[in-house]
């Protein structure tokens, strides 16, 4: 891809996005800008990627073809200000804040321009990213086969409604947060019962990992998935047993509906901002 690729903010998830996408060459360094305030995030970003780094945001914007606000929700409203009359005509707005509607990116710019909103997440960086996408009405199919090239060279896309952006928040930009926190409660207990932590990290880890592969690539139940690996009377279903007794899926299902209903209310707080 050609286009020259402008990120303002260089946090978590800008770094995740710009390292999963020179790792996997989809675009050279020397086509991604970024901007940011914090200048230790811009020293890291150019010397482990080589990108173009700037304080200047308007810099970003004034180059920047596929424009990517990777800054916090409640700053959209005062850089949108910032860069408005810098951007491109044709440029490509790609917002990525949870609870920030299409509708409230294209008021504070004041102007019809394309806008495509995603909800990715931080597992980019590795390559192993989940992206939902959203775009309006003023975005080509060229437009959106570009913003598929970007987030497909980190992860995997799917597009969806936008009505469904705050769940896409829930369940998988949010969702590592909980992943790493299971990993690291298995591994505590490894570590309880002797085992090195560092080893211990590794079998919790390659067990997640795999669980997930096999539900992805075996399209079998995951019920089925955990009933193959608990044999009756054995050592597995003494844990399942507790699991639920718990009240694992109660705790997951409360935290993940409590997150999507977090997602809604930023929504109606940024309009107001
Ligand atoms: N962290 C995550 O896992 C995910 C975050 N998001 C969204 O990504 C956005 C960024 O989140 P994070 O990367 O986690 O935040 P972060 O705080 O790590 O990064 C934000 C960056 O913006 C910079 N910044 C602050 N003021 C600025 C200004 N005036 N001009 C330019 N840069 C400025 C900060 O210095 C910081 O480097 C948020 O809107 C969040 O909702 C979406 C999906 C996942
Ligand atoms: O916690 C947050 O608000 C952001 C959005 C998704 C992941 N992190």
């Amino acid at each position: 891809m050609d286009k020259q690729i402008g990120f303002i903010g260089c946090g978590n998830m800008g770094i995740a996005m710009i390292g999963g996408m020179i790792t996997k060459n989809i675009v050279p360094p020397d086509k991604i800008i970024c901007s940011d305030l914090n200048l230790t995030n811009l020293k890291n970003a150019s010397k482990k990627y080589g990108i173009t780094t700037t304080t200047d945001n308007n810099e970003v914007a004034k180059n920047a073809d596929i424009l990517i606000l990777s800054i916090k929700p409640d700053l959209y409203s005062s850089i949108i200000n910032e860069i408005n009359e810098q951007i491109k005509n044709d440029v490509i707005v790609v917002t990525i804040a949870a609870g920030k509607s299409i509708k409230s990116t294209e008021e504070a710019f004041d102007k019809k321009l394309k806008v495509v909103r995603v909800m990715p997440n931080t597992p980019a960086l590795v390559g192993e990213g989940m992206s939902g996408i959203c775009p309006n009405e003023m975005v080509t199919e060229k437009d959106l086969e570009d913003i598929l090239n970007i987030f497909n060279s980190f992860g995997q896309t799917e597009i969806v409604n936008e009505k469904l952006m705050d769940v896409v928040t829930s369940i998988s930009g949010s969702s590592p947060a909980y992943v790493f926190m299971f990993i690291e409660a298995m591994a505590d207990a490894a570590v309880l019962d002797g085992m090195p932590r560092n080893q211990a990290y590794k079998f919790a880890a390659q067990a997640v990992l795999g669980s997930a592969k096999m539900v992805l690539e075996t399209g079998i139940h995951p019920g089925e998935l955990k009933d193959m690996v608990c044999s009756p009377g054995g050592t597995t279903i003494e844990a399942v047993a507790i699991l639920e007794e718990k009240g694992l899926r109660t705790a997951i299902i409360s935290a993940i509906k409590r997150c999507t209903q977090k997602s809604v209310e930023l929504s109606s707080l940024i309009k107001h901002l």
